[in-house]
């Protein structure tokens, strides 16, 4: 199975492709840039040139994020079970509107069930939301008012969102990995745990060749 995996920055690239190590592989590691447009222009490119000779079969989403308190703690794993462009929408007097009520779009992907429960068997990365936001998140408030709008937020990150539209336009199944570097909430660079989150997403990536090769989408239909 042909993989394509998406990160956003080369640091994230590189914790990918050392954990994959040398050999042919049929994986594919992009740093496609950061934020939601970025990561789906650069997926949808790739997707668009693989498709006539060797398309993908799967698309994953990968990098560091923030982690909800208490669910997600620094340096730990999630695996997404939804997708969730979170600030795609409009601020009304009677609060926030996602797209879709305004008739436009969609804002949740759903990866294959079965792959999220495999990944995160196999990693140990607990699973839930991932939102994707174009501001990060920057205060306790803000943090509190995403917890209210997605109940099972587990991380945020800027990509993973824009990687799924592509992907849909594609008719490929999309997953997301994301490996906590920092807590959602007020801005604190000084505790942010950039490299142990790499190390963290390199953990992971090495040991999910064995689940993609076992993976058969069938399992979820
Ligand atoms: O300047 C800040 O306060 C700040 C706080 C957290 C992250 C950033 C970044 O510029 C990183 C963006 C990059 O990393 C992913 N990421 C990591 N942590 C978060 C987060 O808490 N919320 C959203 N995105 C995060 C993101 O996917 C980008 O690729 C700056």
């Amino acid at each position: 199975m042909r993989v394509l995996v998406v990160t956003a920055v080369p640091a994230e690239r590189d914790a990918v492709t050392r954990a994959l190590g040398p050999g042919p592989g049929d994986i594919d590691v992009i740093a496609a840039g950061v934020g939601p447009a970025a990561a789906a222009a650069g997926t949808a490119t790739a997707l668009a040139l693989a498709s006539a000779t060797r398309p993908y079969a799967l698309v994953i989403s990968a990098g560091i994020g923030g982690g909800f308190h208490p669910v997600a703690p620094l340096a730990s794993l999630v695996v997404a079970d939804a997708i969730v462009a979170a600030d795609l929408g409009a601020e009304t007097p009677d609060g926030y509107l996602p797209v879709t009520a305004l008739g436009f779009g969609a804002v949740e992907h759903l990866p294959p069930a079965s792959l999220v429960r495999a990944v995160a068997g196999a990693t140990g990365a607990l699973t839930g939301t991932v939102l994707t936001v174009s501001t990060v998140t920057g205060s306790a408030a803000r943090a509190a008012e995403l917890r209210g709008r997605h109940a099972y937020a587990a991380a945020e990150a800027m990509e993973g969102s824009g990687v799924a539209e592509a992907a849909a336009l594609h008719g490929v199944p999309v997953m997301e990995i994301r490996a906590v570097s920092n807590a959602v909430g007020p801005r604190d660079r000084a505790a942010w745990r950039i490299g142990d989150a790499l190390d963290a997403l390199a953990g992971a990536f090495g040991k999910l060749v064995p689940v993609l090769e076992r993976w058969d989408e069938d399992d979820d239909h």
